[in-house]
Order: structure tokens, then sequence, then C-alpha cells
């Protein structure tokens, strides 16, 4: 797949507004007394790719469906591209594409029709040529004729995001873009999102594989029961909750942690042939050297070390559990 290279003309229209989306005190309550979030404020920045994180039910389609005006909040406003999306619906809407996570298709229509049938939609000029740089763009071009019923799922779901790509949109919101498709197609998708972002496209997706926000975000946000717990810069959480960890191999397995050493968080693992030391990445003094003295001075020999640091996936399950 190919980087849609040009600007973005939609993008340099709005530069008045410092924010993409400018979240204030949205809450959802559905008709059936659930509330599904609880008074979320939140601003993503022009031009960055913000994931969106979060269990099962946490609210993030909720939050996206309200950004895109598809849900009614309960209170709270949501401007998009300086434009409210409630009072100025058509306007924010028209600067918006969405790709759905469900896999609603327009099964008799070709990918070419059902694409510029898209754009339509927003009132846009046609553009024919538009429409064949993002077909290009998603390596759709060569099934441009074909009927949307005949293309395998992570080519369906390609043109479900052609299709939010059609009217040239400033916005770009991915629910779960990725579920269900293949490694090498997950990272073709990566790598055309990353080249929608540099021609100044703002992409808010949601994921379950926190292995996709570590490789895109510039931003994650984590939600949990309707809540916002959490918005930071990946490298700065990464930084800040990140944790490493010291893997020592014994050259004899020991029974259980040699004594005086309570100070150390340690484990043994392997039957007794590994231990490891969890340590704060952010301090400046890690303990190692004050650690392995201790072991050779209690006669526990070791034939190799090695370090790990610990994954956005980590952090994220750690933060789930120590949230109550
Ligand atoms: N129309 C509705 N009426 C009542 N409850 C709803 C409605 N839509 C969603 N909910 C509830 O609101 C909560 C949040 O749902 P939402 O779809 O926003 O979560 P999510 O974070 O996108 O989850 P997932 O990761 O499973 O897609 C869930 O408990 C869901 O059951």
């Amino acid at each position: 797949m190919t980087a849609l290279a040009s600007r973005n003309p939609m993008n340099d229209q709005v530069t008045t507004a410092t924010h993409a989306v400018s979240i204030r005190g949205i809450s959802k309550t559905y008709k059936n007394g659930f509330q599904a979030l609880k008074a979320v404020d939140l601003d993503i920045r022009r031009g960055e790719i913000f994931a969106l994180l979060g269990p099962n039910g946490a609210g993030k389609t909720t939050l996206i469906s309200i950004i895109c005006g598809i849900v009614q909040p309960s209170s709270g406003t949501v401007m998009a591209d300086g434009h409210d999306v409630l009072r100025d619906y058509r306007a924010t809407r028209s600067r918006i594409g969405l790709v759905p996570q469900e896999l609603s298709t327009d099964a008799f229509e070709t990918v070419w029709a059902a694409v510029r049938f898209s754009r339509g939609l927003f009132g846009r000029p046609r553009n024919d040529q538009h429409i064949e740089k993002v077909l290009r763009a998603l390596s759709l071009w060569e099934k441009k004729d074909a009927k949307i019923m005949t293309l395998s799922g992570g080519m369906k779901r390609r043109v479900l995001i052609a299709k939010a790509l059609a009217h040239e949109p400033s916005i770009l919101f991915l629910d779960e873009p990725t579920a269900g498709v293949d490694v090498e197609l997950r990272h073709d998708m990566w790598q055309m999102v990353r080249g929608l972002r540099d021609t100044g496209v703002t992409v808010i997706l949601t994921t379950h594989y926190i292995d996709e926000a570590e490789e895109m975000a510039d931003r994650v946000g984590v939600i949990t029961r309707g809540e916002l717990i959490l918005v930071e810069e990946k490298d700065v959480l990464m930084r800040k909750l990140g944790k490493k960890q010291l893997s020592i191999s014994l050259q004899s397995p020991l029974q259980a942690l040699p004594e005086g050493l309570d100070g150390y968080a340690l484990e043994l693992a392997d039957n007794g042939a590994t231990l490891t030391y969890t340590f704060d990445a952010q301090s400046e003094d890690t303990g190692i050297a004050a650690l392995l003295r201790k072991l050779g001075e209690r006669g526990v020999d070791f034939k190799d070390l090695h370090t790990l640091e610990s994954s956005l996936e980590d952090i994220f399950v750690n933060l789930m559990r120590s949230t109550p």
C-alpha cells in the first residue's frame, strides 16, 4: 500500500481551532438507565494519532459515536474542527470519517460505486481522481470493479476505510481497524494510517491490540467503566509506568530466595534456575550493582544476565488491575 501523499485541503481551511476535537463534560446514560460515560474531558490535537484503549464495554464506541454525532450525549459538549457537533452537525460530520467496527457492506455494489457514493453523501463534488488515489493507497485499485460480496474480509475492511476517506475528512475515526485481519495487512494498515497522519489528518483509533497502540499512537487514553482514567504521551507513559526486569540465569538452581535481600523485588522462575529482579525504569540507581554484589557474597553465581522492558500491554494490564 502507498501513502496518501498530498496535503488534505480540508485541514487548511480550518486554522482557528487549536484542537481537532474538544470534549467537555460528556456523560451518557442510555435509556435503560446504564451510565456508559461519566463526565469525560478530552482534547485531541490536530494531526496526532490518538489511541483509545479500554476493556470491553468501557465506553469507547459510545464516545466515538457521540463525537460523530450518531449518539446524543446526556450532557456536555463536543467541538470538532471548531464546530459544535450537535448544533453544526452537517459541518462537523463532513469533516469526519468514520470506519465502523462492523462490516456492514453494500454487498451488490462495486467497490468503485460504493466509495464514490460515500463521497456524494457528504455533498462533495465528484472527484474521480481522489477516489482513485484512495483505492490505490489501500491496494484496492485492482478490485475497483468487483462486487463487494466477492471480496475477502480484509478487503471489505479496506473498503470501509476507503468509504470513510472518500470525502477527504480531516479527522478519521477507526473503531477496531484491524480486528480479524492478518498480520501482513495489519502492518500495511498501520503504514497507511501513518501516511494519513503525514498528510495532516487527525486519527483517533480504538483497539484491543495494545501493540497496535504501542506501534502507532502519539498519545494514549485509557477508558474504563465510562471514565477516562489516563491520557498521556505514549513515550512518557512507557517511561513513567514501565518497569524493567533483570533476568539472572543461575549456575545452580535455588530452592528459595537468598536470605537478607528483602528490599529487592526478586522472584524465582524456571524451577529456581532464574532469578528475576524488577526495578523502576525511571530511577537513577537501579540497584543492580548492589544486588549482584550481595548475590556474590552469598555464593550465588550466575552464567547470564539480560534485561527486559515492559511493553504497553504490561502497563495496561497493571493499570486495569490497580483500578478499583
Ligand atoms: N444502546 C444501548 N443501550 C444500553 N446500553 C448500551 C447501549 N449501547 C452500549 N451500551 C452499554 O454501554 C457500555 C459501553 O459500550 P461501548 O460499546 O461504548 O463499549 P466499548 O468500550 O466500545 O466496548 P468494546 O470494546 O466491547 O467494543 C456497555 O456496557 C454497553 O453494554
